[in-house]
């Protein structure tokens, strides 16, 4: 089975790539956080810090955009093929209302026909591979049936299924049943998403679902690095692997903003899902959470490495915060 890295905004940025990959078994692709072209064509400095080829050197990365209007998606379908990128992802899942409210992301799903219109120019004329990465609906999950007829029409060249509605965010119970029925009634190949966390999780998704072309990781992934490993039966991370990889993460951003306190806001992101590592009554979490300046974040980034113990499988501790 293909393991894939799922796109997360503020969190899976090209040094977190880099670092992952160099530390663990690398992801059979990384999706990128979405970026949305501007209507006047211009990539901003972050998004072209993101997509800069030497930034991604090695990998299998793959670009993703938030868009409803063709002309834009083309446009920067095009740019991104000359930088030499060979697939480029169309992000159908985004929740967030200042997304939707602009019928992009999950809200396209809304709109079915504009949907169709949209694809059909973009199928027409992009020189990359498009896959595309999508909910079951804005609001039900019967709206899927269509929306996959109309998937169907179009050569995907992969489609990332996130069995859940808009409404439920990231939240409430996962649709696994919606999922396996889509599965073969998909003429293109089908990734499953959503609530991945331990290897034994991955493995039953693996026999549940075995004609899926690959199975993408999200906050498993950033909660324990080494899910893909464990998947395959290799070994889970040490501490040391585990404090090289921060250290280098975090050195990494420090370099990158010019400041240590941005670098430690960044980290803090990832700490919310890699404590679900460590064996924690939520104290130690706590206290990293709120540290309020560098040299508190650096000490208690080591008293969680020096007291706590690894964890067999990450904690979805998430799931209580309902994000
Ligand atoms: C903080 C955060 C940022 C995300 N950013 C993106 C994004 O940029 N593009 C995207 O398609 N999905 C994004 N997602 C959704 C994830 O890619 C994934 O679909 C979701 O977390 C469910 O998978 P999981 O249960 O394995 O985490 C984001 C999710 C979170 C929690």
């Amino acid at each position: 089975m293909r393991y894939y890295a799922a796109p997360m905004e503020g969190v899976t940025s090209y040094l977190y790539r880099k670092a992952h990959s160099r530390y663990f078994k690398k992801a059979d692709k990384y999706f990128m956080p979405f970026l949305s072209p501007s209507h006047d064509h211009i990539f901003t400095k972050k998004d072209l810090r993101e997509i800069a080829p030497e930034h991604n050197e090695g990998l299998n990365a793959v670009p993703q955009l938030l868009t409803r209007r063709a002309e834009d998606f083309l446009w920067a379908a095009g740019e991104l093929k000359k930088m030499g990128y060979r697939e480029v992802n169309l992000n159908l899942g985004c929740p967030s209302g200042t997304v939707t409210a602009k019928g992009k992301g999950a809200g396209f799903l809304g709109e079915p026909a504009e949907l169709d219109r949209f694809l059909e120019e973009i199928f027409a004329a992009a020189e990359v591979r498009i896959s595309v990465k999508t909910r079951l609906g804005l609001r039900e999950p019967e709206e899927f049936s269509h929306l996959l007829e109309i998937y169907n029409r179009y050569p995907i060249a992969e489609l990332t299924i996130h069995p859940r509605v808009r409404a439920d965010f990231y939240r409430n119970r996962i649709r696994t049943e919606a999922f396996e029925a889509a599965l073969p009634k998909s003429r293109n190949p089908v990734c499953y998403n959503g609530d991945l966390v331990t290897a034994a999780e991955c493995r039953a998704a693996e026999a549940r679902f075995q004609t899926a072309a690959g199975l993408m990781l999200g906050r498993g992934l950033i909660a324990d690095p080494a899910l893909i490993d464990k998947a395959g039966g290799g070994p889970g991370a040490d501490k040391d692997r585990l404090r090289a990889f921060h250290d280098e993460l975090y050195q990494g951003y420090c370099a990158a903003f010019g400041s240590s306190r941005n670098a430690m806001l960044r980290m803090k992101e990832i700490w919310f899902y890699l404590m679900g590592l460590f064996d924690d009554d939520g104290r130690y979490a706590k206290r990293l959470r709120k540290a309020g300046d560098v040299r508190e974040y650096e000490c208690q980034v080591a008293a969680v490495f020096r007291d706590l113990a690894l964890r067999a499988d990450a904690a979805a501790v998430w799931r209580k915060s309902d994000t």
